[in-house]
């Protein structure tokens, strides 16, 4: 059986602003596996960037545990929680922030000079199809390619997960479906867990697991038989 890389138990957030409290993850309980491919889907507000910015090191739970592995995440503070982010975690967000000096090579470069272990930037640059294209700057790249070598700088450190927060919330369908088989081709060759929010329903065909969130908390998980590729998917 597959190692559990998270597992979350009555782990709950709560914001306060002023007043007000919003409760944005209620007693969430849960477990991934190492290798596992999941969506999380759900509507605005329900606590998907609030867990994943806590599985993350990004942010702190007000309560419950959450472990990685057999470490606590729970109760690391803000140093502690950088130590994990650096040595385990990639992050995919909407925008590439990608820096428009530097080209496609430099951009993954920048993170592989600072990594224990890192991966050659055209060898993450390769898995991601955009070998050909490393020497480009940003602004010679589509949205899609864009987002590719943002990816390929999330995983050029080898992390153990990779979390993708709305990867393709700015793109088209053609390019969103390349940016989609990039983070299926990682998840194959490299098993990285990934959990990847989205808006998009049509994603939830690739997942090993639907994760559907609603008021903070998990309401379904849906189980895949059948993976479909991304070339299958219809947006
Ligand atoms: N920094 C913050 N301060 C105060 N409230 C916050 C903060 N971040 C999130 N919230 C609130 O927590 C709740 C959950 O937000 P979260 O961003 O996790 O939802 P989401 O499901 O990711 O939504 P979306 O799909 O729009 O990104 C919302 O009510 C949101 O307004």
């Amino acid at each position: 059986m597959a190692e559990t890389v998270f597992t979350a138990r009555a782990l709950t957030k709560t914001y306060t602003s002023g007043e007000t409290q919003v409760l944005a993850l209620r007693n969430l309980d849960l477990e991934i596996s190492a290798g596992e491919m999941v969506v999380l889907l759900g509507p605005s507000g329900s606590g998907k960037s609030t867990l994943l910015n806590i599985m993350g090191g990004l942010d702190h739970a007000t309560s419950g545990q959450l472990f990685f592995r057999d470490q606590e995440l729970t109760n690391l503070d803000d140093r502690g929680l950088t130590a994990y982010r650096r040595q385990h975690v990639g992050f995919v967000f909407q925008f590439y922030n990608l820096i428009p000096s530097l080209t496609a090579y430099e951009n993954v470069a920048l993170v592989t000079e600072i990594s224990d272990h890192p991966m050659r930037p055209e060898e993450a640059l390769a898995l991601v199809g955009l070998e050909p294209r490393m020497h480009h700057f940003p602004a010679q790249l589509s949205g899609g390619e864009q987002q590719r070598v943002a990816i390929a700088r999330a995983i050029a450190k080898r992390p153990d997960v990779l979390l993708c927060d709305e990867p393709t919330g700015a793109l088209d369908s053609k390019t969103g479906i390349r940016v989609i088989e990039a983070l299926l081709s990682i998840n194959a060759q490299l098993g990285t867990t990934t959990l990847i929010i989205t808006h998009n329903a049509s994603i939830q065909d690739v997942a090993d697991r639907v994760l559907f969130f609603a008021d903070g908390q998990i309401s379904r998980i849906h189980k895949s038989e059948v993976r479909r590729t991304a070339a299958e998917l219809v947006w």
